[in-house]
């Protein structure tokens, strides 16, 4: 009886030792969490992803959320018989739709993570950019084929104020960070891109990692025509290939490639549709998704 007790357990222990490297390698290091809203496919996957993210908090490290809620958003501002409409890969936003932005991010999808973070103790505390001034933006005027476009309250980052963040790390809590920044300028309260406030985030606050979970495997080399993911790409590359990225990667990559020039190790984008993928990514040697590195020195 002992004897096969031994060795069922075996392969439990080896999983946890695998686990010992990676575990002292990120004690006690800041790891902001994007979670998209095409991520948030199922409740199950939901659970999963606050499990992990407890995990992490337990295991030492210091996990900020940053959520997204896009299509949360879509499918409300459809209920109120408005347009969702994409310039550049951001919203459109009216004063109308901002109202919908925020009652969408802070009132219903980051009130649910927090809810999902609780169930396993005190640790979720939700707030906005908007809260503490950890958020400060100005009106963000793209420019679409040389024309400087007028997109309506999206903002653009000016300043962050890490101070509450910092504050609720050091107290054991875990963030969750809905994309609103308050205004510099014009008191108004403006809609920012999530991946461009978790990148901003996560280089403000010095993270060791910005971890991007989306509902594809990683950046495709060549979509929408082939599904071989890049694996691995410096800084350099990335900055090469922006230009002939469309949609919603473009903020992603973006974002990744702001954060590894401002002092953040690596920047993942990985596959939040697949159950406890922050685990595999952050305590197995099985890197999957893409992952973006600083230049080596003296490269550019
Ligand atoms: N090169 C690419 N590789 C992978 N996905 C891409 C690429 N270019 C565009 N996409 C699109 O970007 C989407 C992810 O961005 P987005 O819809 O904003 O997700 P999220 O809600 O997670 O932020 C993918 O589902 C895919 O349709
Ligand atoms: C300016 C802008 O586009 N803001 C986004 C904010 C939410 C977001 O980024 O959500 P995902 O990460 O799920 O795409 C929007 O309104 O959809």
């Amino acid at each position: 009886m002992s004897t096969t007790r031994k060795h069922t357990a075996l392969p439990k222990a080896q999983i946890l030792i695998e686990a010992l490297p990676w575990l002292t390698r990120h004690h006690g290091k800041t790891v902001v969490i994007k979670f998209g809203g095409n991520a948030m496919v199922d409740d199950e996957l939901k659970a999963a992803f606050a499990q992990d993210v407890v995990f992490l908090r337990h295991a030492g490290l210091r996990p900020v959320v940053v959520h997204g809620g896009g299509p949360q958003i879509s499918a409300q501002l459809d209920k109120h018989g408005l347009v969702s409409e994409f310039k550049a890969g951001l919203r459109v936003t009216t004063p109308e739709a901002m109202d919908v932005v925020r009652m969408v991010l802070a009132g219903q999808v980051q009130r649910e993570l927090v809810g999902l973070l609780n169930q396993h103790g005190p640790f979720a505390v939700g707030m906005t950019g908007e809260d503490a001034h950890t958020i400060t933006a100005t009106k963000h005027r793209p420019r679409i084929e040389g024309e400087l476009v007028d997109i309506g309250r999206v903002g653009e980052i000016t300043r962050i104020d890490t101070g509450a963040i910092e504050a609720l790390l050091d107290n054991g809590r875990i963030p969750v960070v809905s994309s609103i920044a308050r205004s510099e300028d014009d008191g108004h309260v403006y809609n920012v891109n999530a991946d461009t406030a978790a990148a901003a985030l996560a280089a403000a606050l010095g993270a060791e990692t910005l971890m991007v979970l989306t509902d594809v495997e990683g950046l495709y080399e060549d979509w929408p025509h082939s599904d071989e993911v890049i694996s691995r790409l410096t800084a350099g590359e990335l900055e090469k290939l922006l230009p002939e990225l469309s949609s919603g990667m473009v903020p992603k990559m973006e974002g990744c490639l702001h954060a590894v020039r401002n002092g953040v190790t690596t920047a993942r984008v990985i596959d939040g549709r697949v159950q406890h993928s922050i685990l595999l990514e952050i305590f197995t040697d099985e890197g999957i998704g893409t992952m973006v590195v600083p230049d080596a020195q003296g490269e550019s």
